[in-house]
């Protein structure tokens, strides 16, 4: 058996795996939340999902990792029996530097750190993790595995913006994208569902998380996808507006009296179907819609409107679709954003199959037709394994 740690440090949370990468099962999972807060929250769940749960104050990552390893000595399984052979760390920004998972090194985290100027509200965190996770595995190698690194392979049409190019240039402004971990794990997932090399296919992969991004991927490489320069562009998402005029910015800040951190705040933190419906979690806001709540029916609208013109212009851009693929936890489960985002298109070929959308499964499956020429596809996208793989790939070299 060969374990690796994988680590998605947040600002105010850390969340961990330990896998068992041949058998792509966890051993064990974690989430510490409210990291700097005066009352923090920690749940460990064990391979068995025998699950144990502490409230305390949690002061920084080191105090995170902390309870992390104290979680596995008490309630197991034991670090000594399945030790890792390595750490994945979840980067999100790697800029036009890093398009590979990459071991981490002195002069790799003075990169993460400087690359924070672009992606301030994750690098720092993410970096932050890094260095409690060193202390507390110091003896085996830490990875850096890049949401970025997947879409380095869009073409500059798609990642130019149309601003004046020294500007642009002198500071890094241009689309990154985001999400390229769970966008690569799932377009092969779907080719392997699909029993089709992935070489052959054109997908519309839509990752619908809290964060929220659609990626055209041909032939495996990704050509396209709606995250920006920041994780704020693109779709409707939990609680980011997702596109916008810029010139709204410009609005607010003179005749709303915004300053840049209230904007920052609006649009990434109270916006989304959290500012339009009144809930972030799509969960509530589907059952508000169904209770009659005409706030949430129109949040639920404009975000799978927002969907469906992405997949009309991803459409566009790839010039075929073989399979649209929804993930993460809204589009693995919510039905009923399925349903509403494809609704529509059954003139170019678009057919969903009611009764087979409204199932349930954890498993990858077709929601549309016989007869759909393009495939609907759920296809459950698992990032922590995707990093503990890369991560194993770079170590063994
Ligand atoms: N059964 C469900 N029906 C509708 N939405 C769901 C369901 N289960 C989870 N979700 C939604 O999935 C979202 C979280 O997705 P997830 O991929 O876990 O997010 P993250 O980006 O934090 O990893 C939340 O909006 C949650 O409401
Ligand atoms: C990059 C990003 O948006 O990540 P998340 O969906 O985890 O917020
Ligand atoms: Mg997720």
């Amino acid at each position: 058996m060969t374990t690796v740690l994988v680590v998605n440090s947040g600002s105010s949370s850390l969340k961990y795996q330990l896998l068992d990468v041949e058998a792509g099962e966890a051993l064990a999972t974690g989430l510490v939340e409210r990291i700097g807060q005066p009352e923090g929250r920690a749940t460990h769940t064990d391979g068995s999902g025998a699950e144990v749960r502490d409230e305390l104050a949690i002061p920084d990552h080191d105090a995170a990792f902390a309870w992390m390893l104290r979680a596995f000595a008490d309630h197991g399984p034991s670090l000594e029996a399945h030790p890792p052979v390595a750490v994945g760390h979840r980067v999100v920004q790697g800029g036009a530097r890093f398009f590979e998972p990459t071991v981490i090194t002195e002069l790799v985290k003075i990169n993460i750190d400087e690359l924070s100027v672009l992606a301030p509200l994750h690098n720092p965190a993410n970096l932050a993790g890094i260095v409690s996770a060193e202390r507390a595995f110091p003896d085996v190698p830490h990875v850096a595995v890049f949401d970025t690194a997947f879409h380095q392979t869009m073409p500059p049409a798609a990642y130019t913006y149309a601003i004046d190019r020294e500007v642009a240039e002198r500071h890094r402004v241009r689309r990154y994208g985001f999400h390229g971990t769970s966008h690569r794990y799932v377009s092969r997932a779907a080719a392997a569902y699909l029993e089709r090399p992935i070489e052959e296919l054109k997908l519309v992969v839509l990752h619908l998380g809290n964060g929220a991004s659609a990626c055209a991927v041909d032939g495996g490489r990704s050509v396209e996808t709606s995250m920006g320069m920041t994780p704020l562009e693109g779709l409707v998402m939990g609680t980011r507006s997702g596109d916008l005029d810029p010139a709204v910015l410009l609005h607010l800040q003179r005749r709303a009296r915004l300053d840049t951190d209230d904007v920052d705040d609006l649009l990434n933190k109270r916006s989304g179907i959290l500012g339009l419906g009144g809930h972030h979690d799509m969960r509530d806001l589907v059952a508000a819609a169904e209770s009659g709540d005409a706030r949430a029916e129109l949040a639920l609208e404009v975000y799978c409107h927002r969907i469906r013109s992405y997949v009309g212009a991803y459409a566009a851009q790839l010039g075929r679709v073989d399979a649209i693929v929804f993930t993460a936890g809204v589009g693995e489960n919510a039905a009923e954003v399925r349903r509403r985002s494809i609704a529509g298109l059954e003139g170019f070929g678009v057919e969903l199959d009611a009764t087979r959308n409204a199932e349930r499964s954890g498993k990858a499956r077709r929601i549309s037709t016989e007869a759909s020429r393009t495939q609907v596809l759920v296809v459950p996208t698992n990032e922590e394994l995707e990093i503990a793989r890369q991560t194993l790939e770079v170590v063994a070299g």
